[in-house]
This record gives structure tokens, C-alpha cells and sequence, in this order.
């Protein structure tokens, strides 16, 4: 069963996604946004370390273990960090559009229990946009591509600016980011090349 609102649906008139120019090609590894991310971050011990990758259109793929540090019940994932998984895999589609956007709304579906040591493997796509509004879907299989689905989503991104961030996160952090020249050009490349 499942238990959707309409918020995560596109509304009649919403345009096919397009995906940009410069985004990278199909295969290409997204790096991650930010070394500190829990999702994608590399400075996280017990993070995901979820690394994203361009697929065919709007889509991307990522892959994730799960570690004995990420579970719920014995042996199990915790729901919480699976949806952070599809949560992570869907904002690396922002890459493919070229635009930042957040996480508004996250329709999860947790199909199947996924063990310890199991590889997780996501897939997202754009499915329409509607001007600032980004309507999504993500999927999660266990042990393969074409494994049996674990957990499934429907999301709404909201396109946001540079200075949502700036605005909202602590100020040791973005003094940190804001002093690194590489963190800064990832950041402004969106909104320098829109
Ligand atoms: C410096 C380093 C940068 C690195 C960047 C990398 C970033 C990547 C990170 C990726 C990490 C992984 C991803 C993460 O974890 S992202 C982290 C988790 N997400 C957040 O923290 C977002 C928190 N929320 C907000 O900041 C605001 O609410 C946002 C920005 C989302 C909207 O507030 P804003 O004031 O801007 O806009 P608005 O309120 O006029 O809304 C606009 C439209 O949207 C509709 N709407 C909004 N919410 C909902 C909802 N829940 N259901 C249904 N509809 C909703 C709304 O009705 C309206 O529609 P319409 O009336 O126009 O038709």
C-alpha cells in the first residue's frame, strides 16, 4: 500500500524535465557538495559516503553498503538512514538541471528489511518541473540494479539560491566553506551559468 499525498505530484502543465548542457555526461561521478554532508561527505565516519553518478536524462544511480553503524533493529538498516540514502541520491539530480534545491517533501515507501553488509542500489530521475518546484522519484534495489525493491520515494525539490545556505547555516561552517576557493566555484557554478 501506498499512502501518497498530492504534494509530491506534478500538477497539470508541469514541463518535462530538460537536462542541461553542461551537466555531466552519463557515467560521469558527481563529487560530493560538501566533505561534511552525512550523505556524501568523505570527513563522516560513520556517514554514507553515497558517491552519485550521471545517468541517461535527468536520472542518477549511487550505491550504498549499509554498515553496522547505520542500524534500527539488529542487523537491519534504520529506516531513518535509508531515507536519507534516497534523500542524498534524489539532491544529485540538482547536477543534472544545474540548479541547487532542497529537500521540501520525501514520500517514503520502506518495501523490504535491508540487512547489514547489503549494498543498496539507487536510482532517481526528475519526472516534471514546475518553475522553482522539481517532482521526483527515487528507488532503492538490494543487491542489484534489477534486485528486489527495498524502499521507494516520490519528492519535492525547491530550487533555492546560494544565500539559502549562507543565510540559514551555523556561521562556522560557512566561513569555513566560503574561505575555500573550490567549495565556493562548485557553489557559485550554478548560479554564474544558470
Ligand atoms: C555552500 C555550499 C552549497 C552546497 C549546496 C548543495 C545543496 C544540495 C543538498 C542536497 C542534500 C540532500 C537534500 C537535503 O537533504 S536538503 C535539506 C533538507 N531540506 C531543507 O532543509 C529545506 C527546509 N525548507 C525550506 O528551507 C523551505 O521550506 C523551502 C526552501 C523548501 C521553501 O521555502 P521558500 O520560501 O523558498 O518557498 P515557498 O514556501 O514559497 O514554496 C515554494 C513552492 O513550493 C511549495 N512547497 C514548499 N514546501 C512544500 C512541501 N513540503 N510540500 C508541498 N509543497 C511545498 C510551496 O507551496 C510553493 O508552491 P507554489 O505556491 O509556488 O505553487
Amino acid at each position: 500500500m501506498s499512502g501518497r499525498t498530492t504534494a509530491a505530484t506534478p500538477p497539470p502543465g508541469a514541463a518535462p524535465p530538460a537536462r542541461h548542457p553542461e551537466a555531466p555526461a552519463p557515467g560521469e561521478i558527481i563529487g560530493s557538495h560538501y566533505e561534511y554532508c552525512f550523505g556524501c561527505g568523505g570527513g563522516v565516519a560513520h556517514g554514507l559516503h553515497l558517491q552519485t553518478r550521471a545517468g541517461e536524462g535527468v536520472s542518477v544511480t549511487a550505491e550504498f553498503q549499509v554498515k553496522e553503524a547505520h542500524q534500527g533493529a539488529p542487523g537491519l538498516a534504520h529506516g531513518g538512514v535509508l531515507a536519507t540514502a534516497l534523500d542524498e541520491t534524489l539532491g544529485g539530480l540538482g547536477w543534472l538541471l544545474r540548479v541547487i534545491a532542497v529537500t521540501g517533501r520525501l514520500e517514503t515507501d520502506f518495501v523490504r528489511p535491508v540487512p547489514v553488509g547489503a549494498v543498496l542500489h539507487l536510482e532517481a530521475e526528475v519526472v516534471a518541473v514546475a518553475g522553482r518546484k522539481i517532482f521526483c522519484t527515487a528507488t532503492g534495489r538490494i543487491g542489484a540494479p534489477d534486485g528486489p525493491v527495498a524502499v521507494r520515494a516520490d519528492a519535492l525539490f525547491i530550487e533555492v539560491k546560494i544565500d539559502h545556505f549562507i543565510e540559514n547555516g551555523r556561521k562556522q561552517e560557512i566561513q569555513a566553506v566560503l574561505a575555500d576557493p573550490d567549495q565556493v566555484k562548485v557553489a557559485r557554478a550554478f548560479e554564474v551559468n544558470p
